[in-house]
């Protein structure tokens, strides 16, 4: 049986990494951190809570010492660095604590692989976000990067140096340049997920528009069920390299938008620009979207586009599931916890004691 190490199973990307290495046979040890032991939701959502073969390690990153009693207690053949501090617009406002947690960690497990054992093979979460202002379309893994935000740098930082351990100690550090990836377990502060829950709010009746940032910026959005193949893939590689996964097909934040409202059956009308533009609804004229600064960063990506050619010739990965198939997948998931959390919260005031009922009806009535 093989033996796993994933950091950073709280996110979207570990919880279905996981469920892929159990599927395939794996024993898998899982890291998260203290503080957000409470966001095991998305391991519960996938029903692998409690699965014999996987144990979760409370581990800080930022710790050396710790680095190394990890692997030595798990003794892993593969260690998969997901954890970071994923959110681009949150490293404007926590640049020094991004640089620590998604760059200078990485270095700490990469020195601690090489001195437990440096035959464990290392995947490297690279990010879309390292191309930046790109410098050509579409990117591959020969684009130059240009940041454009402090989690841009630290995730090229650790980029770089496990480049450096490839070439400097023959570590395995396999690394995958991922672009957007997204499902029905991102987190709400992503674009996609703030969008398609927003529209199930809107859907059931809601009347409080959705407020969002820059609505032109395009991206290379996929599923991330598909890219957690790509990761595995390139860990079984007959050498350590570097893949892009993309779809190879860009959207805006608006047709991202538009595409999620005509999942809940909603047409969208758009009106007016930049930070005056709203959409509203294309049959009562209701407002469904409006531009609000507050979600603007200080210097934005414009566009991304991946193309995953290297990936498919090598690896024989491609991506399966269509934008469209997403926003339908995300849409439906956010339907259905909104009409459940409805139902729930109906069906807790009408199970009200039968003397608060009572009062209810009688002061209604007077
Ligand atoms: C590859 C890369 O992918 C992700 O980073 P991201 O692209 O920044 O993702 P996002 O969903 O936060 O923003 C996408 C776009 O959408 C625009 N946008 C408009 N209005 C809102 C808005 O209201 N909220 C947010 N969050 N974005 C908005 C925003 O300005 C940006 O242009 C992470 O997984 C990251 O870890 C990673 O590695």
């Amino acid at each position: 049986m093989k033996t796993a190490l994933i950091t950073g199973i709280t996110g979207q990307d570990g919880a279905y990494l996981a469920q892929l290495l159990l599927h395939k046979g794996y024993k898998v040890y899982a890291t998260y951190r203290r503080s957000s032991s409470s966001s095991f939701w998305r391991l519960h959502y996938l029903g692998l809570i409690g699965h014999e073969r996987l144990e979760l390690v409370e581990h800080d990153l930022l710790d050396p010492g710790s680095a190394v009693r990890l692997l030595e207690a798990c003794r892993p053949s593969e260690v998969y660095n997901l954890a970071a501090q994923t959110f681009v617009g949150v490293s404007f406002e926590q640049p020094s604590l991004t640089s620590q947690v998604t760059g200078l960690a990485v270095l700490n497990m990469l020195e601690a692989i090489r001195i437990v054992d440096p035959d464990i093979r290392f995947y490297q979460a690279s990010s879309a976000e390292m191309f930046g202002k790109a410098q050509e379309v579409p990117q591959t893994e020969d684009t130059p990067f240009y940041p454009r935000s402090p989690y841009g740098v630290a995730k090229l930082y650790a980029h770089w140096m496990t480049i450096n351990y490839r070439e400097s100690y023959n570590i395995f550090g396999g690394i995958g340049i991922l672009f957007n990836h997204e499902s029905p377990l991102r987190g709400d502060d992503f674009v996609t997920r703030k969008i398609t829950s927003g529209v199930a709010r809107l859907s059931l009746g809601d009347k409080e528009p959705l407020r969002l940032g820059n609505l032109s910026a395009y991206r290379d959005w996929g599923f991330a069920g598909d890219y957690v193949e790509g990761i595995w893939a390139i860990l079984q590689a007959d050498k350590p390299d570097t893949f892009v996964l993309a779809t190879n097909v860009t959207t805006s934040v608006r047709e991202f938008a538009t595409k999620s409202f005509a999942a809940a059956g909603m047409g969208i009308e758009w009106h007016g620009e930049g930070a005056h533009e709203r959409g509203t609804c294309a049959k009562t004229g209701r407002p469904l979207v409006v531009v609000d600064r507050r979600f603007y960063r200080p210097a934005e990506v414009d566009f991304l586009l991946g193309n995953p050619a290297k990936a498919g010739r090598i690896l024989n990965w491609r991506p399966r599931t269509s934008l469209d198939d997403l926003c339908r997948m995300m849409v439906a998931a956010d339907l259905n916890r909104a009409s459940l959390s409805t139902a729930f919260s109906s069906a807790a005031s009408s199970a009200a004691p039968e003397p608060e009922r009572a009062i209810v009806h009688q002061l209604s009535a007077s």
